[in-house]
């Protein structure tokens, strides 16, 4: 046979073995594409085989979640690439799911690669099951102990607010963006609770452990980290390699500087002497009933979570909340006259002032509604088959809470889209609490620190008004329309002037 004869069969066989393994995997993410997980799944998009609704979700993916929402109904389900999430859509399926069935729907899937930073430790993160019973019994017991929810808490927070004043004196009367400056206190508060201590601002192991924070948060590809955080084989594609192995880089950073103050901690730990919440763990690691839970690892983990889960967030509703009232203005001067009435230059803001503070108490609920930081929360995870309003859900299926579309449903809320907070406040004037403004989420996987993050939003935002003026210091002033995507859905940058009172 002639070479050419050779080369000729050679190339004709790659070519029908490549047509045939180009149409068996066209044939394979086709099924893919076309099997659900189970006849009777929620309804919903499923976008193109491959990579499902991917396409769609570049924009403004909480309004285009939204519109979908109003099409298939309160539960629904999305194809994104290989995975299928379903969304929560409304108040009511939400508390179906996560009240009334909550041990059904309050999984964490594995996400990596935070699984391979944190392992099934801490709280955010933790899968279902005894470990995070008896650790967030743990948390929310320590968290109340150490003042959550009562006058020592208010204490912590109006003594940081008076540093935090001070250094706001600093920067007055020009223009300047505030966003991160938040996370002084919000973070300080934190510390002093998780750590026992707090940080100068400028004090550089502080300084360090934000600029982590920011990198993680704020940075310009949490995209791309949203979405290896879902599909692992991504990893190795190079966009996705380099944002995983920062955010890996910086993960690891956190736990290290976390880790130097838990070390500090152990050596001078005095049973008798529990002085915040890292004593309180060592304590149980050393004298506790249940020790295997309390592991070197978890204790870690349990206070990187509570130092990002609780610093960032408030932080950002703090933005929002100012950024509102810059918008605002009629809101903006009712609110401070209720300040000026209430608190006047020197009393000490208390939580029991929102009695008497009710446009205050309407704006910030509107504002929580209106701008849920964490517009699909977190992702929660089926643990066993289940059925929700019909539809079968089998076990291990993603599931996310929409707080938007609930945020924005009609049938709940009337004119959703119009920002009004007098829709909190009854004939009587008085301020009307919404159990379906649910910024926090529902259920057994809701916010650990909910009491304090209102408590901080509260008192931090009414600190600042009674003591500064507040004014725009950016020509084009973000309206409360626009912002940014990410694991967090912050405000676009703007910038304050802030003057003395
Ligand atoms: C305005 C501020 C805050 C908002 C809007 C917020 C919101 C949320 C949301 C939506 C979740 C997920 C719930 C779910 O999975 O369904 C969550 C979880 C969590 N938050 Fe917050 N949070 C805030 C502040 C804080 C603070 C100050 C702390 C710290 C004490 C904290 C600690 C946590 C923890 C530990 C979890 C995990 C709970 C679990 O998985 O069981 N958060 N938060």
């Amino acid at each position: 046979m002639s070479s050419d004869l050779i080369s000729s069969v050679y190339w004709t066989f790659c070519s029908a073995l490549n047509f045939w393994t180009i149409l068996a995997l066209l044939i394979l993410s086709f099924y893919q594409w076309w099997k659900k997980p189970h006849p009777n799944f929620p309804p919903g998009p499923r976008g193109l085989p491959i990579i499902g609704v991917l396409p769609w979700m570049g924009g403004d993916p909480q309004k285009v979640l939204f519109d979908w929402g109003q099409k298939y109904g309160p539960v629904m389900s999305v194809r994104l690439a290989g995975l299928d999430v379903v969304f929560l859509n409304t108040y009511d399926a939400m508390n179906t799911a996560f009240v009334k069935q909550g041990d059904n729907f309050s999984g964490r899937p594995e996400l990596k690669p935070a699984c391979y930073v944190l392992g099934d430790n801490g709280l955010v993160s933790s899968d279902y099951g005894d470990k995070l019973f008896n650790q967030k019994r743990f948390a929310m017991k320590t968290l109340r102990k150490l003042g959550m929810g009562k006058q020592e808490m208010e204490n912590t927070i109006n003594e940081e607010m008076f540093h935090f004043a001070k250094y706001l004196e600093t920067k007055a009367g020009k223009p300047v963006n505030l966003a991160c400056d938040y996370n002084n206190v919000t973070g300080n508060i934190i510390c002093v609770t998780a750590f026992g201590r707090r940080f100068e601002y400028d004090d550089p192991q502080f300084k360090y452990l934000f600029q982590l924070l920011e990198n993680e948060y704020v940075a310009d590809e949490k995209l791309l980290t949203l979405l290896f955080f879902f599909y692992d084989y991504v990893h190795f594609i190079p966009p996705f390699k380099g944002a995983k192995e920062r955010f890996m880089n910086t993960e690891n950073a956190i736990l290290d500087a976390v880790q130097t103050i838990i070390d500090e901690h152990k050596k001078d730990f005095q049973p008798d002497c529990i002085r915040d919440y890292v004593d309180a763990f060592l304590y149980e690691q050393k004298f506790g009933n249940e020790k295997k839970y309390f592991t070197d690892k978890q204790l870690r983990v349990t206070c990187r979570d509570l130092f990002e889960a609780g610093t960032e967030t408030s932080s950002s509703t703090l933005a929002w909340l100012f950024l509102g009232l810059l918008n605002y203005p009629d809101y903006h001067k009712k609110i401070v006259t209720e300040v000026d009435q209430i608190l006047g230059s020197s009393l000490n803001p208390s939580m029991a002032h929102r009695l008497e503070m009710p446009v205050t108490c309407a704006f910030i609920q509107e504002v929580m509604r209106y701008r849920p930081i964490v517009p699909n929360s977190v992702t929660h995870k089926t643990t066993k088959d289940t059925n929700l309003y019909g539809f079968t859900i089998p076990k291990g299926t993603n599931v996310m809470p929409n707080i938007y579309a609930a945020h924005f449903d009609p049938l709940t809320w009337q004119n959703p889209q119009q920002f009004n907070p007098n829709r909190h406040i009854d004939r009587d004037g008085k301020f009307v609490y919404s159990p379906k403004v649910i910024p926090f989420s529902l259920g057994s996987r809701a916010c650990t620190g909910e009491h304090l993050a209102r408590m901080e939003v509260f008192l931090v935002f009414v600190g600042i008004l009674q003591k500064f003026t507040i004014i725009s210091g950016t020509p084009n002033l973000p309206s409360l329309n626009e912002g940014r995507f990410g694991f967090l859905y912050g405000t676009k940058p703007y910038k304050v002037i802030l003057e003395i009172r």
